[in-house]
């Protein structure tokens, strides 16, 4: 079950973003999210008191982002063994509730290991269920570190990449703290930039169907007084050709072991636009996305989403809620991939919180995950 009520945000302090929380109300542990299809017109907050109603959350992006998506699938988890729910099952349902970012599974995997190992340790279901809180509690509190940490190695790179400051950043999709549990992924570097007074302008893809982009990022950025402008993801290339892009920064929501990229659909013709106009493409994402299980990309399940999200726009309506009005005509067959995958040979860097993989290799990879395997890196369990 879920129910929303309204955020008294005072747009004015802009604290810091909280997607998600964990909260223990007198009347049972839920877990709460900042409901991300309705901003930026509405900052909402959606109660979950079910794993069935995390899942939908899940499903339908009112939360959403790889680092996120781990964290909400340990809590969901938790929410399951507090409330009586058989943590297994609900693991299988969080798990797959969308198939491509790597980090949901290895949340749910995390949290449901700790409950397993508390029962196997002959400790009751409460105490189990307080041990995988313990463990997504560790995850949300690592992820907001990793933040930090990529951060400070994506301005790093940059001054090597883009020598004299002053720099204009492509963005796609959006990967600020609505997708993690502290200031996000590329969208930290731009905001540490930023900070730095070395962002002269952020320029914001629309991020088409669903705009995470021009709902989202420039909710973001505009919440951190920079300089953004939006484009039309169409207007990518003409961008490109008038020399005013320095760095292309991307999330992803899958790494596989040979440096494959799967990210927001259209990061691929991104990655290929930057090659062509010399401008360095740059991932930046936390270990936890790192999947050295898949091979490379030919081995990831992309999402394919409803054709609704394409027919029709989404109009924010009274009352909170979104209208959708069909643009095409009925019956109108649609492809609509949620994520595309960039192959390494296109991807200049990758940013994690234990450093910069550069050239992007195999080796490369394993090696910068073998100093995180004492970490939260995905080897880790
Ligand atoms: C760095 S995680 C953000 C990542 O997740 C987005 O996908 P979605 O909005 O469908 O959850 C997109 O791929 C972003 O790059």
């Amino acid at each position: 079950m879920a129910d929303h009520h309204a955020l008294s945000m005072d747009a004015v302090d802009c604290p810091a973003l909280a997607a998600l929380r964990w909260d223990e109300p007198p009347e049972g542990p839920v877990i709460v999210l900042l409901d991300q299809r309705r901003l930026p017109s509405q900052e909402v907050e959606l109660v979950c008191t079910d794993v069935p109603a995390l899942v939908e959350a899940i499903r339908t992006l009112a939360v959403r982002g790889a680092p996120l998506l781990g964290i909400a699938g340990a809590y969901g988890v938790v929410l399951a063994a507090v409330r009586g729910f058989d943590a297994d099952e609900a693991a299988g349902m969080l798990a797959g509730a969308r198939p491509t970012a790597v980090n949901l599974a290895y949340g749910v995997r995390r949290a449901l290991a700790a409950y397993h190992r508390a029962v196997d340790g002959g400790l009751s279901a409460e105490r189990a269920a307080k041990a995988a809180l313990a463990e997504a509690r560790a995850l949300h509190r690592e992820d907001a570190e990793a933040s930090e940490r990529m951060a400070a190695h994506g301005l790093a790179l940059l001054e090597e990449l883009v020598p004299g400051g002053g720099y204009q950043l492509l963005t796609h999709c959006n990967t600020g703290a609505l997708v993690s549990g502290g200031e996000g992924t590329a969208f930290a570097v731009a905001a540490a930039a930023h900070r730095a007074g070395q962002l002269r302008r952020l320029w914001v893809d629309e991020t088409r169907p669903l705009l995470q982009g021009a709902r989202l990022t420039a909710y973001e950025a505009s919440r951190a007084g920079m300089a953004y402008t939006l484009l039309a993801d169409n207007a990518a290339g003409s961008l490109f050709s008038s020399g005013e892009v320095d760095a292309v920064l991307i999330g992803a929501d899958r790494v596989t072991a040979d440096g494959s990229v799967a990210n927001k659909v259209g990061s691929y013709p991104l990655a290929v636009l930057a090659r062509y106009h010399h401008v360095p493409f740059v991932v930046v994402a936390p270990s936890t996305t790192l999947d050295f299980g898949t091979a490379d990309g030919s081995g990831v399940e992309v999402e394919q989403r409803p054709g609704q999200e394409v027919t029709d726009f989404a109009v924010p309506g009274e009352a909170g809620t979104v209208a959708s009005v069909p643009v095409a005509p009925v019956g109108t067959q649609v492809y609509n991939p949620a994520f595309d995958v960039t192959p390494p040979e296109l991807v200049t860097a990758i940013v994690t919180e234990n450093g910069v993989v550069s050239p992007v290799t195999k080796v490369g990879l394993a090696q910068l995950c073998a100093r995180s395997r004492s970490g939260n890196g995905m080897m880790s369990i």
